[in-house]
């Protein structure tokens, strides 16, 4: 047979030009060379792999449960043919591929999340995603490079966030980074009225706040902050705080005047017949409540103290309280810190429920994402426990649908934050019983 009609001979130049057009496309474009090679190579990847994998992670089932009989004899081991859970592999999609699965009887979607470093690695993704759209069904997204990887950075040319133009019934849905998929990172208070934010120093939570403050202080809002350890870290927004509370008394003070505020509301919405204060005839302040590192709160310096105890018991129950009722009388709380488990007592643990927003960004331990995402999405707790300290600024959140994303935000530094505190500062509400913080050097509004 001449070499041109022999079917080998074109298999192989097929196979040639198919890689040379890999290796051409593999730096100029890094899209087009996944479609063309990365895809298929990963598909054979994952079909070949999968029942190992599967196997190997105590993703499959033993048939006889790994038992059988041999005359009157029981023999234990591994079933020699374990049902696997079935795959269907996605088409390509510009950043990577997904793979739905049918869970077997008995499984859940936290088993694969377990799984998902080994997946990781099997498959040669660089990130991969468990999530679980539908009873029964499991979702792994693979990706094939980290969108997050990148610092998020706003357009310097654009200038300081404008003042609010949805008039005096501000939206509360700030922009405050991207997610994985690319979207906008939207914390909506309206939907998610109260927020935990939970990060090992340096992992980015001063940041996240910075750029919070940065889109609210052009709303119609009062923001009153919280801040035990002196103050530090918040008073750069103080042209733009309605109070700031640097110790445990004052806390006491400006939470007693807050939940005054909350019965004042409540009641007024008894009277009109409505159940939330946006729907009064009227405009009522949204007023947010900034704690930063939230533990000190509930830490006690002489624990013998009986006076210590009682205003510490004082503070945290009225805070509770803020955020139990504070929901559709706009009264929102943000809280961030390093830890907040429940060695802090039953009123940590209740509070923490009651902060249902959830924010994980790079923990010490593994135990402190279990502690913020375990009671909401046990299946993102390990995706939390994988950012690493370097990956600053990332977190595991909310992603507004009712499920969980990776997101980061973006890089906000204290100038900016206190620029635009400086700039809005004339919205800044007075509020009954709570005196605003001195500013040093003036700062007023323009
Ligand atoms: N979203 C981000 N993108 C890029 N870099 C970030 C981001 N967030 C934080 N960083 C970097 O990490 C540094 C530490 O961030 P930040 O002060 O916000 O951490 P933190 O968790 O508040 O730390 P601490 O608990 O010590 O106050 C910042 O100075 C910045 O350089």
């Amino acid at each position: 047979m001449h070499a041109l009609t022999n079917p080998g001979t074109w298999f192989l130049v097929a196979v040639t030009v198919w890689l040379a057009a890999g290796v051409v496309l593999q730096h100029r474009s890094p899209v087009g060379h996944w479609y063309l090679v990365g895809y298929p190579v990963t598909w054979a990847r994952i079909k070949w792999t999968w029942r190992p994998l599967a196997i190997e992670r105590n993703l499959s089932l033993s048939r006889t449960g790994g038992r059988a009989m041999v005359g009157d004899l029981m023999v234990r081991g591994q079933d020699m043919r374990p049902v696997v859970p079935r795959i269907w592999i996605s088409r390509p999609r510009r950043d990577g591929l997904t793979v739905r699965i049918r869970m077997l009887p008995g499984q859940t979607p936290e088993q694969y999340a377990q799984a998902s470093e080994a997946i990781m690695h099997a498959w040669r993704v660089q990130q991969v995603r468990v999530t679980s759209p539908s009873r029964g069904i499991v979702v792994i997204t693979a990706m094939t490079t980290d969108p997050l990887a990148g610092v998020i950075t706003r357009d310097p040319a654009a200038g300081p966030v404008p003042a609010d133009n949805t008039g005096d019934r501000p939206v509360l849905a700030l922009l405050v980074g991207i997610t994985e998929a690319g979207k906008s990172w939207i914390m909506n208070l309206r939907l998610v009225p109260h927020w935990l934010i939970i990060g090992a120093t340096r992992s980015g939570k001063s940041t996240l706040i910075h750029a919070m403050v940065t889109r609210l202080a052009p709303h119609a809002v009062a923001l009153v902050g919280v801040d035990l350890k002196g103050g530090l870290e918040l008073s750069v927004y103080a042209p733009r705080l309605s109070g700031l509370a640097t110790t445990r008394e004052e806390a006491a003070e400006v939470f007693s005047a807050l939940l005054d505020e909350v019965m004042d509301r409540m009641n007024t919405c008894r009277v009109a017949g409505v159940r939330a204060v946006w729907e009064l005839p009227y405009p009522v302040v949204p007023i947010i409540i900034l704690i930063d590192e939230i533990a000190e709160l509930f830490l006690l310096t002489n624990p013998k103290d009986r006076e210590e105890i009682a205003l510490r018991d004082r503070v945290v129950t009225t805070l509770l309280r803020l955020a139990q009722l504070g929901a559709a009388l706009d009264v929102h709380v943000i809280a961030g810190g390093q830890r907040f488990g429940s060695e802090l007592g039953p009123l940590a643990t209740a509070l923490r429920a009651g902060l249902s927003g959830r924010i994980c960004m790079h923990v010490n331990d593994p135990e402190s994402a279990v502690m913020v995402l375990g009671d909401v999405w046990p299946e993102a707790v390990s995706q939390a426990q994988r950012i690493t300290a370097s990956e600053r600024g990332v977190a595991v959140t909310a992603d507004g649908l009712g499920s969980w994303t990776r997101a980061r935000a973006t890089l906000t530094n204290p100038a900016e934050a206190a620029a635009a505190a400086r700039l809005h500062a004339s919205l800044t509400p007075v509020l009954a019983g709570i005196a605003r913080p001195e500013v040093v050097g003036g700062g007023g509004g323009e």
